[in-house]
């Protein structure tokens, strides 16, 4: 049958979730077709165990459709649902030894002792644990209570197979080897699995598709190599995997400038002399001993060994590129580097500077972010008071260590590296993102005060919406 014959089994339809004034989840749509391996994959509080919970039914959604299966089940109970989940804590029941746990559910829909019997030998065996059904759960490794919480899901052969970090708490080892079984088991069993985790080294080895969230929005949805590949913006391609992101101006189709020169790329259509970001995996620039084959050259700051390959980190006219290599150049090594056309990634930036909606409350008075902030004079002439639109530049916006010296607090959430400063997502307490250009280094929770001088705040008039 052809992909795009394959019924969806689960359609999400502009769903929201709030929490008072929390807005975990923003119009998510969603189809997964049966017999799919999907990965919700984000970053911790990006919603995506709010997700999974709606489909499972444990919470119910404050806007939006779920159907399961074609039916509509938005404000069905659980246990009605074609669902079975896996919870990172195994959830078994310490009193009851691993047969009565798989056991349990037939039992309670009264299925005959032999059926009980029988499928709970092939649950069992699907997730190697054979021969261990009279063992006391509390005598089972963290992998195998696992598995049994596993099998436990299986026996009632939902339809779906929801999955929230089902491996988090194992160590690596194990876990390397449950994502196998796991793909096995998936493929075995044939029916749709979604699985829910922050790892995407585990999303891009398990997975059919992966649905990349943050901030509650589902941000990209492709197959593994498409998102890897051809991140949509430079928040993807910064999680999946490790990439050097810098900004860059197309200056017409199939020419970018970054690192004060020219480059040949693939992409077109962003019009001329639009500011853009670059992504360059680490793994796609060349490194050699400095030529005139060079189209960058620079200068190596480190050189550790990964295990396979060794990443350098090599400064660049200002900008600090992550290279990896089969081959060491050590630090102080004057080098040469090439990226071929293909290996250039052009982003579109979702903005160029930050904008708030704000009221002009007098000439050298805004109101904006829930603060009322000085500004520079405005011609009211121009500017009418009332409804503004506020500008201010990503590297004009202070953050303070001390967040009670600010005019307003926020959280930092989300920290981009682009080769010279850090592009940082600071979520302020009026529920508003704040973005920040800067060479202080934070980390991510970091409390911090925002502070904006009177002349870097830029104020215009608000058109009509049509
Ligand atoms: N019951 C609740 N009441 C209030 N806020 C909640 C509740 N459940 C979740 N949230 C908030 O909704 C947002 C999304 O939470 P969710 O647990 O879905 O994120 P997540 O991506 O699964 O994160 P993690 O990986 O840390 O579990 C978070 O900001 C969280 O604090």
């Amino acid at each position: 049958m052809m992909q795009s014959e394959i019924k969806p089994i689960i359609e999400v339809k502009g769903v929201s979730k709030f929490f008072g004034e929390k807005t975990a989840l923003d119009n998510i749509n969603l189809s997964i077709k049966k017999g799919e391996f999907v990965t919700i994959l984000g970053p911790s509080g990006c919603g995506k165990t709010t997700l999974l919970r709606l489909i499972a039914g444990f919470q119910t959604a404050s806007e939006g459709v779920i159907r399961i299966a074609g039916e509509e089940i938005t404000q069905t109970p659980p246990h009605k649902r074609p669902v079975n989940t896996v919870f990172q804590k195994y959830a078994l029941f310490p009193h009851l030894n691993v047969y009565d746990n798989i056991a349990f559910g037939l039992k309670l829909k009264k299925k005959p002792k032999d059926t009980v019997l029988k499928k709970v030998k092939a649950a069992l065996k699907m997730v190697g644990m054979t021969d261990y059904e009279y063992r006391d759960v509390n005598s089972l490794s963290g992998g195998q209570q696992q598995r049994v919480a596993i099998a436990r899901a299986i026996v009632n052969e939902p339809e779906v197979l929801l999955l929230d970090e089902p491996l988090a708490a194992l160590d690596l080892k194990m876990r390397k080897d449950m994502q196998m079984e796991l793909k096995e088991m998936h493929k075995t069993l044939g029916i749709t699995f979604v699985y829910v985790t922050h790892d995407q080294e585990e999303a891009l080895t398990l997975s059919d598709t992966i649905v990349v969230m943050s901030e509650g929005r589902i941000q990209q949805i492709g197959t593994p190599t498409d998102i890897y590949n051809e991140p949509i913006n430079s928040f993807v391609a910064d999680f999946i995997g490790e990439s050097n992101i810098l900004n860059g101006v197309m200056v017409k189709d199939k020419l970018v400038h970054f690192c004060d020169r020219d480059f040949e790329c693939v992409d077109e259509g962003f019009g001329e002399n639009t500011p853009v970001d670059v992504v360059i995996r680490p793994e796609d620039l060349y490194i050699f001993p400095v030529s005139d084959m060079a189209q960058l050259r620079g200068t190596v700051q480190s050189c550790i060994f990964k295990g396979v390959h060794y990443e350098m980190v090599v400064l660049c006219h200002g900008y600090e590129f992550v290279v990896q290599d089969y081959h060491a150049f050590k630090a102080g090594t004057e080098v040469g580097m090439l990226v071929k056309p293909f290996d250039i990634h052009i982003m579109k930036k979702e903005r160029i500077c930050n904008t708030f909606e704000g009221k002009l409350i007098d000439e050298t008075h805004v109101e904006f972010l829930g603060c009322e902030f000085e500004c520079a004079p405005v011609d009211l002439q121009k500017v009418p008071l009332g409804d503004v639109l506020v500008d201010v530049d990503f590297g004009k916006i202070n953050l303070l260590d001390n967040a009670e010296d600010g005019m307003l607090t926020g959280e930092v959430k989300f920290i981009l590296y682009k080769g010279n400063h850090y592009h940082l997502t600071v979520w302020s307490d009026w529920d508003e993102n704040v973005f920040v250009d800067t060479n202080d280094v934070w980390d991510d929770g970091d409390r911090v005060g925002i502070s904006i001088a009177p002349e870097d705040i830029r104020v215009r008039v608000k058109q009509e919406e049509r």
